[in-house]
């Protein structure tokens, strides 16, 4: 690695750069700021910041931010290449270590949710199943599982945090809210919730299983606080109303720079409580979805609603009513079709 290079070319932003290289495999490289933070670029869409020696982190943390997983998610792009914008203008200094993702940039050049195959499948191992050998999203996987791996191990003294961005394919009950991978036995902490409310997220989902999406990799496998953050609508590169996102970006600069939590996130608002109660699954030949195609987030069922049925087995709406959120019919035999969900209370 050359320390004397720089990122990319002084013109360009790093999502320029990510854009333009998103099939390379430009040289590993390292910049050094001014204040003595090094920015490194082990792959293309990947930065890893690491603070000087000499800088406090008052939060204790290390932090992983995701976004792009799926490509067509752009608004949460663009939060975080303006971040990295910030940290190379030396607008302010950097607290604790980083590691910033792009995950699949073929395709967001695509403007595409994947090329292949569900990007945000692929974790906990599952790269590495024969069906998805060879496809340049399961080799993308593989090599994020390692670098998050790398920094977790780097940075094994302080608290590890993952928040993977993204933007959902339909309209929403409920503009912003959080999944929470599932682990056996761990509680949601309160100042996960905080960090929620003040990123403008009101409505927090926790999952009843373990999945092989990005944040259940980081959860279940490397000990951190993880979450799955929808913050709005898809829109194309440039369409998005980033005013929108600003408790994200505000939040996010917060914690980059190790700041304490704001006195007033989380007074006069709570954190609406879901959780899972069934995963709807494409059963293959015979399986039929009752969920209109266009229907939004959070959408709610009476109980007694029939949800899917195949040949054998169907679901129905248990006792009291339960909501809709991803639906999603075009997915492979074996996918996530949608999750049914029941409000738990708030926090
Ligand atoms: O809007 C949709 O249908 C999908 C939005 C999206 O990409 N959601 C994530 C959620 C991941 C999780 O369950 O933690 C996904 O489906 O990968
Ligand atoms: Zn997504």
């Amino acid at each position: 690695m050359n320390a004397s290079s720089v990122l990319f070319d002084s013109s360009d932003s790093w999502l320029d750069h990510t854009l333009a290289n998103a099939s390379e495999s430009p040289a590993p490289t390292m910049q050094r700021l001014p204040d003595g933070t090094t920015i490194t670029r082990p792959l293309v869409g990947v930065l890893e910041v690491t603070p000087a020696a000499t800088h406090q982190n008052p939060n204790g943390e290390a932090l992983i931010v995701s976004v792009g997983v799926h490509g067509n998610e752009t608004a949460p792009i663009e939060v975080l290449d303006g971040l990295v914008n910030e940290i190379l203008a030396d607008d302010w200094p950097v607290a604790c270590p980083l590691l910033l993702v792009m995950g699949n940039p073929p395709a967001m050049v695509a403007g595409e949710r994947f090329i292949d195959v569900n990007m945000n499948r692929l974790f906990s191992g599952a790269h590495g199943r024969d069906e998805y050998r060879g496809l340049p999203e399961a080799t993308r996987a593989s090599q994020i599982e390692s670098l998050c791996r790398e920094f977790a191990h780097r940075h094994a003294a302080l608290a590890l945090n993952h928040y993977d961005l993204h933007t959902a394919i339909r309209p929403s009950h409920r503009e912003k809210f959080a999944l929470y991978p599932f682990v056996e036995g761990r509680q949601v902490p309160e100042r996960q919730c905080d960090f929620l409310l003040e990123a403008d997220v009101e409505t927090l989902l926790l999952q009843h299983k373990a999945g092989t999406t990005f944040s259940s990799f980081t959860s279940s496998e490397l000990g951190a606080e993880s979450f799955t953050i929808e913050l709005g609508k898809v829109r194309p590169f440039g369409q998005n109303d980033l005013a929108r996102f600003a408790g994200i970006r505000d939040s996010l600069r917060r914690r980059f720079r190790g700041d304490p939590p704001p006195a007033s996130a989380a007074d006069r608002r709570s954190l609406s409580v879901f959780e899972v109660v069934h995963e709807i699954l494409n059963t293959g030949e015979g399986f039929r979805f009752f969920i209109p195609d266009d229907v939004a987030n959070f959408t709610e069922y009476a109980p007694g609603t029939l949800i899917w049925e195949d040949g054998s087995r169907n679901y129905r709406v248990g006792a009291v009513p339960e909501a809709i959120v991803f639906p999603n019919r075009e997915v492979p035999i074996g996918q996530r079709v949608g999750l049914m969900i029941r409000e738990q209370g708030v926090r």
